[in-house]
């Protein structure tokens, strides 16, 4: 398979969605929006001073900048974003003082369909860009949980789909319950079927294989697993695994005899966000994999963040799989 970033592109690239980057002060996203024109990944609305985004000296031609501050359509995205969250107690000036906010006017300029999807957080923490997604995206039908997944490309690894792995959820439930990790164990499933178009193999992973541990954290993820094959008996999913037991043929075959996931898996669940978020920082700074993301699941539009850390090639990647949510979605 070709490598995942250039799958995606040539998938994004195929049916040419509108990307928002609220983050046209942002070096990174200029250079990585340079590149997504030039390649012509997706079209794009870069939100920002177009006097600073001209002297950046980027060829950004075809892109639509649009400045919030002085922006007409602050007063007509406002009026909207009063009336989604007035019962949560937002008031009309609230709403115009949202429009100050990058993320905001650029999360309504998605729910107004002015754009397929959305890429921030390259200079804003995942709150600031998921905060907006959860009070003005809203979670898709039938979703009860928002999370989150990398995709984790590591080089010269026999493991998982010949070095290529999901990480879930790495970025938005702090500690979820037994029912939530069971959600995000299938919507990861759904995630990794339609970006690799390869069947999912998910573990459950855990400091305790097949009862090697006993412990209240443990048992956690043995629910988790059981609700989740209950929910999905489609899907291959199985559970509790040690990450070497998940991924190492020979150790899954001695730790989890029988288990057709155990040394096979292609996605990772984790526990909670602490095991989740080290683990892929660690696998992409001491593995040197490429890691895109975290890329969320469960939203009604697709609406991604980017860690603080990122680089301009993982902006490109992060917009080529937003496309590519997108297509899927039918948006
Ligand atoms: C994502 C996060 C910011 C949401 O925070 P929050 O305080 O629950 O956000 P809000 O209260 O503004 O939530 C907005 C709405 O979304 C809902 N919501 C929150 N998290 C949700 C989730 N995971 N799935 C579905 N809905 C969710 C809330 O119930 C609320 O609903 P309402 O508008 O009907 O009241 C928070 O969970 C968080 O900080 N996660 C960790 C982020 C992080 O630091 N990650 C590490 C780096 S990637
Ligand atoms: C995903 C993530 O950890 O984001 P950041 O590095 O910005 O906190």
């Amino acid at each position: 398979m070709a490598k995942f970033n250039d799958f995606m592109i040539e998938r994004a690239k195929a049916d040419v969605k509108t990307i928002v980057l609220p983050e046209g002060a942002d070096p990174r996203t200029l250079e990585a929006a340079e590149i997504i024109l030039a390649e012509k990944i997706a079209d794009l609305i870069i939100i920002g001073n177009e006097a600073d985004i001209v002297a950046s000296g980027r060829n950004l031609e075809g892109a639509t900048i649009i400045d919030n501050t002085t922006s007409e359509l602050r007063a007509e995205l406002a009026e909207q974003l009063y009336e989604i969250r007035k019962n949560k107690g937002m008031t009309p000036e609230d709403a115009m003082a949202l429009m100050d906010d990058v993320n905001y006017f650029g999360t309504m300029l998605l729910k107004t369909r002015r754009a397929d999807g959305l890429v921030s957080g390259a200079a804003h923490s995942t709150a600031d860009v998921l905060k907006p997604a959860l009070r003005i995206i809203r979670t898709a039908p039938g979703t009860k949980t928002v999370s989150s997944f990398f995709m984790i490309e590591v080089p010269d690894c026999p493991y998982g789909e010949d070095g290529l792995f999901m990480f879930s959820d790495c970025g938005v439930v702090i500690q979820p319950s037994a029912e939530e990790l069971s959600e995000i164990a299938i919507a990861a499933a759904h995630s990794f079927e339609d970006l690799v178009q390869k069947p999912a193999r998910v573990a459950m992973l855990s400091h305790s294989t097949k009862g090697s541990a006993k412990d209240a954290d443990a048992d956690k993820v043995i629910e988790a697993t059981r609700l989740a094959q209950e929910k999905a008996p489609d899907l291959a999913i199985d559970g509790e695994l040690q990450g070497d037991a998940a991924i190492v043929p020979h150790v899954g075959e001695s730790k989890a005899p029988g288990s057709k996931i155990a040394g096979h898996a292609n996605v990772l669940i984790f526990p909670d966000l602490d095991a989740g978020n080290i683990a892929y920082k660690m696998a992409q700074r001491l593995a040197k994999a490429d890691a895109f993301g975290p890329i969320t699941q469960g939203l009604a539009m697709p609406m991604n963040d980017l860690s603080r850390g990122c680089v301009a090639y993982d902006i490109v990647g992060a917009v080529a799989i937003t496309s590519v949510q997108a297509h899927c979605a039918g948006v």
